[in-house]
């Protein structure tokens, strides 16, 4: 009958003007019906987290497992960054020797470093099999070994640098394309808000990436709306490490930052995924630089990784109002990931959105 009457009158009696006007308000309806259709099924996920926490690996992951990977023009793609970051480690490495007067065990490696700096190639950033042997050489000097232990603890970008190095008669090939591996292991830190949108189900997940660096934090709060769960990665290794500007604990930081986002207003109806990452570093961090030294307040077993996870998950969870839907998983985001995971947290939240909008809670 609607489609025939238009208040009270028939619609064959009508104006075509009026007619024209009546379908098209009927188009815009159908239209808006659809966008809410549409945003019900959206999923938002906000990925937040300090700096290095592995906030970018964790979403190459869920693009590998649930999204349509990497073609193999994409992992070309990542060659250059991959070249960029042993060039910036390395230099990071031979100034920290002159920095920390570190002296090369072989005296020789000296003039090879002199030599390998100097040469034009290394403005290009593009890596070739002329700096493998010169790699390899300062890599294998005692003085060069331990002025990596103290560094890898305040220059972050060092993380890949051994996984690289073992690597490189691949990486300067001609024909070198990224594997997987490489792709999660190269270091860039996010600039802008990089979305991935994976369907999952009948719905969609959006998944919202933001820098965690100092300055990418005020862009944070223009995407606090509508936020299904919030994923907060943090770093279970930085329980040693000290920011570069103020030389505060970075675990210290990252805590205060999970803690302003738990007390964010504009969360307060949002999921809170946390997901503690690096868990391959602290197994091997633990044996020598203990978490008592930094935290005082640990009174777990000196180098056993199980006690300083669940020490260091307790320190988060301290920051959780009794009514926040918090999960927490302890990951290695360079490895595979259970995603099941976001499914509980997003599935409760909506159910506990649902519930609230009927008063049943
Ligand atoms: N060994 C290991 N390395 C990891 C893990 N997760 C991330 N990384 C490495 O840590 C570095 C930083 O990771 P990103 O994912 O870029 O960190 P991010 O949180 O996106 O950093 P910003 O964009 O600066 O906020 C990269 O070199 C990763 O390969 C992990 O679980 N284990
Ligand atoms: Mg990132």
């Amino acid at each position: 009958m609607g489609d025939y009457y238009h208040s009270g009158c028939c619609i064959c009696c009508l104006s075509k003007n009026k007619r024209n006007a009546i379908a098209k308000n009927k188009e815009i309806d159908l239209d808006f019906i659809e966008q809410r259709k549409r945003e019900r099924r959206e999923i938002k996920l906000l990925v937040l987290g300090s700096a290095e926490s592995g906030k970018s690996t964790l979403l190459k992951q869920i693009k590998m497992s649930h999204g349509n990977g990497y073609s193999e023009d994409e992992r070309r793609g990542f060659s250059k960054l991959v070249h960029q970051n042993i060039f910036l480690s390395m230099k990071t490495m031979t100034d920290a020797m002159s920095e920390l007067r570190i002296p090369y065990t072989n005296p020789q490696n000296q003039v090879i470093e002199t030599l390998m700096l100097v040469s034009p190639l290394i403005s290009t950033g593009h890596m070739c099999g002329i700096f493998v042997e010169p790699i390899r050489h300062l890599w294998a000097d005692e003085g060069f070994k331990n002025c990596f232990k103290l560094c890898k603890k305040n220059h972050r970008h060092l993380t890949s640098l051994e996984y690289f190095v073992d690597r490189l008669d691949q990486i300067t090939a001609n024909n070198y394309i990224p594997t997987i591996q490489d792709i999660l292991r190269v270091q860039s830190s996010t600039n802008a808000i990089a979305e991935l949108s994976i369907p999952m189900q009948i719905f969609t997940f959006r998944f919202i990436n933001v820098g965690g660096q100092r300055g990418q934090r005020r862009k944070w709060i223009h995407h606090f709306e509508n936020v299904t769960t919030v994923i907060f990665v943090a770093s279970l290794s930085e329980y040693d490490e000290f920011l570069e500007e103020n030389n505060k604990n970075r675990m210290e930081e990252s805590l205060s930052l999970f803690n302003s986002v738990t007390s964010s207003p504009w969360l307060a109806q949002s999921s809170i995924l946390l997901l503690l990452n690096k868990k391959d570093f602290l197994a091997k961090k633990i044996q020598f630089s203990h978490l008592k030294t930094f935290f005082p307040e640990f009174t777990g077993k000196i180098q056993d990784a199980d006690d300083a996870m669940k020490f260091i998950l307790k320190s988060y969870e301290r920051n959780v109002t009794p009514d926040q839907l918090i999960y927490s998983q302890f990951i290695c985001a360079t490895d595979f990931i259970d995603t099941k995971i976001f499914f509980d947290a997003v599935k409760d939240t909506i159910l506990r959105q649902t519930m609230a909008n009927y008063e049943v809670i």
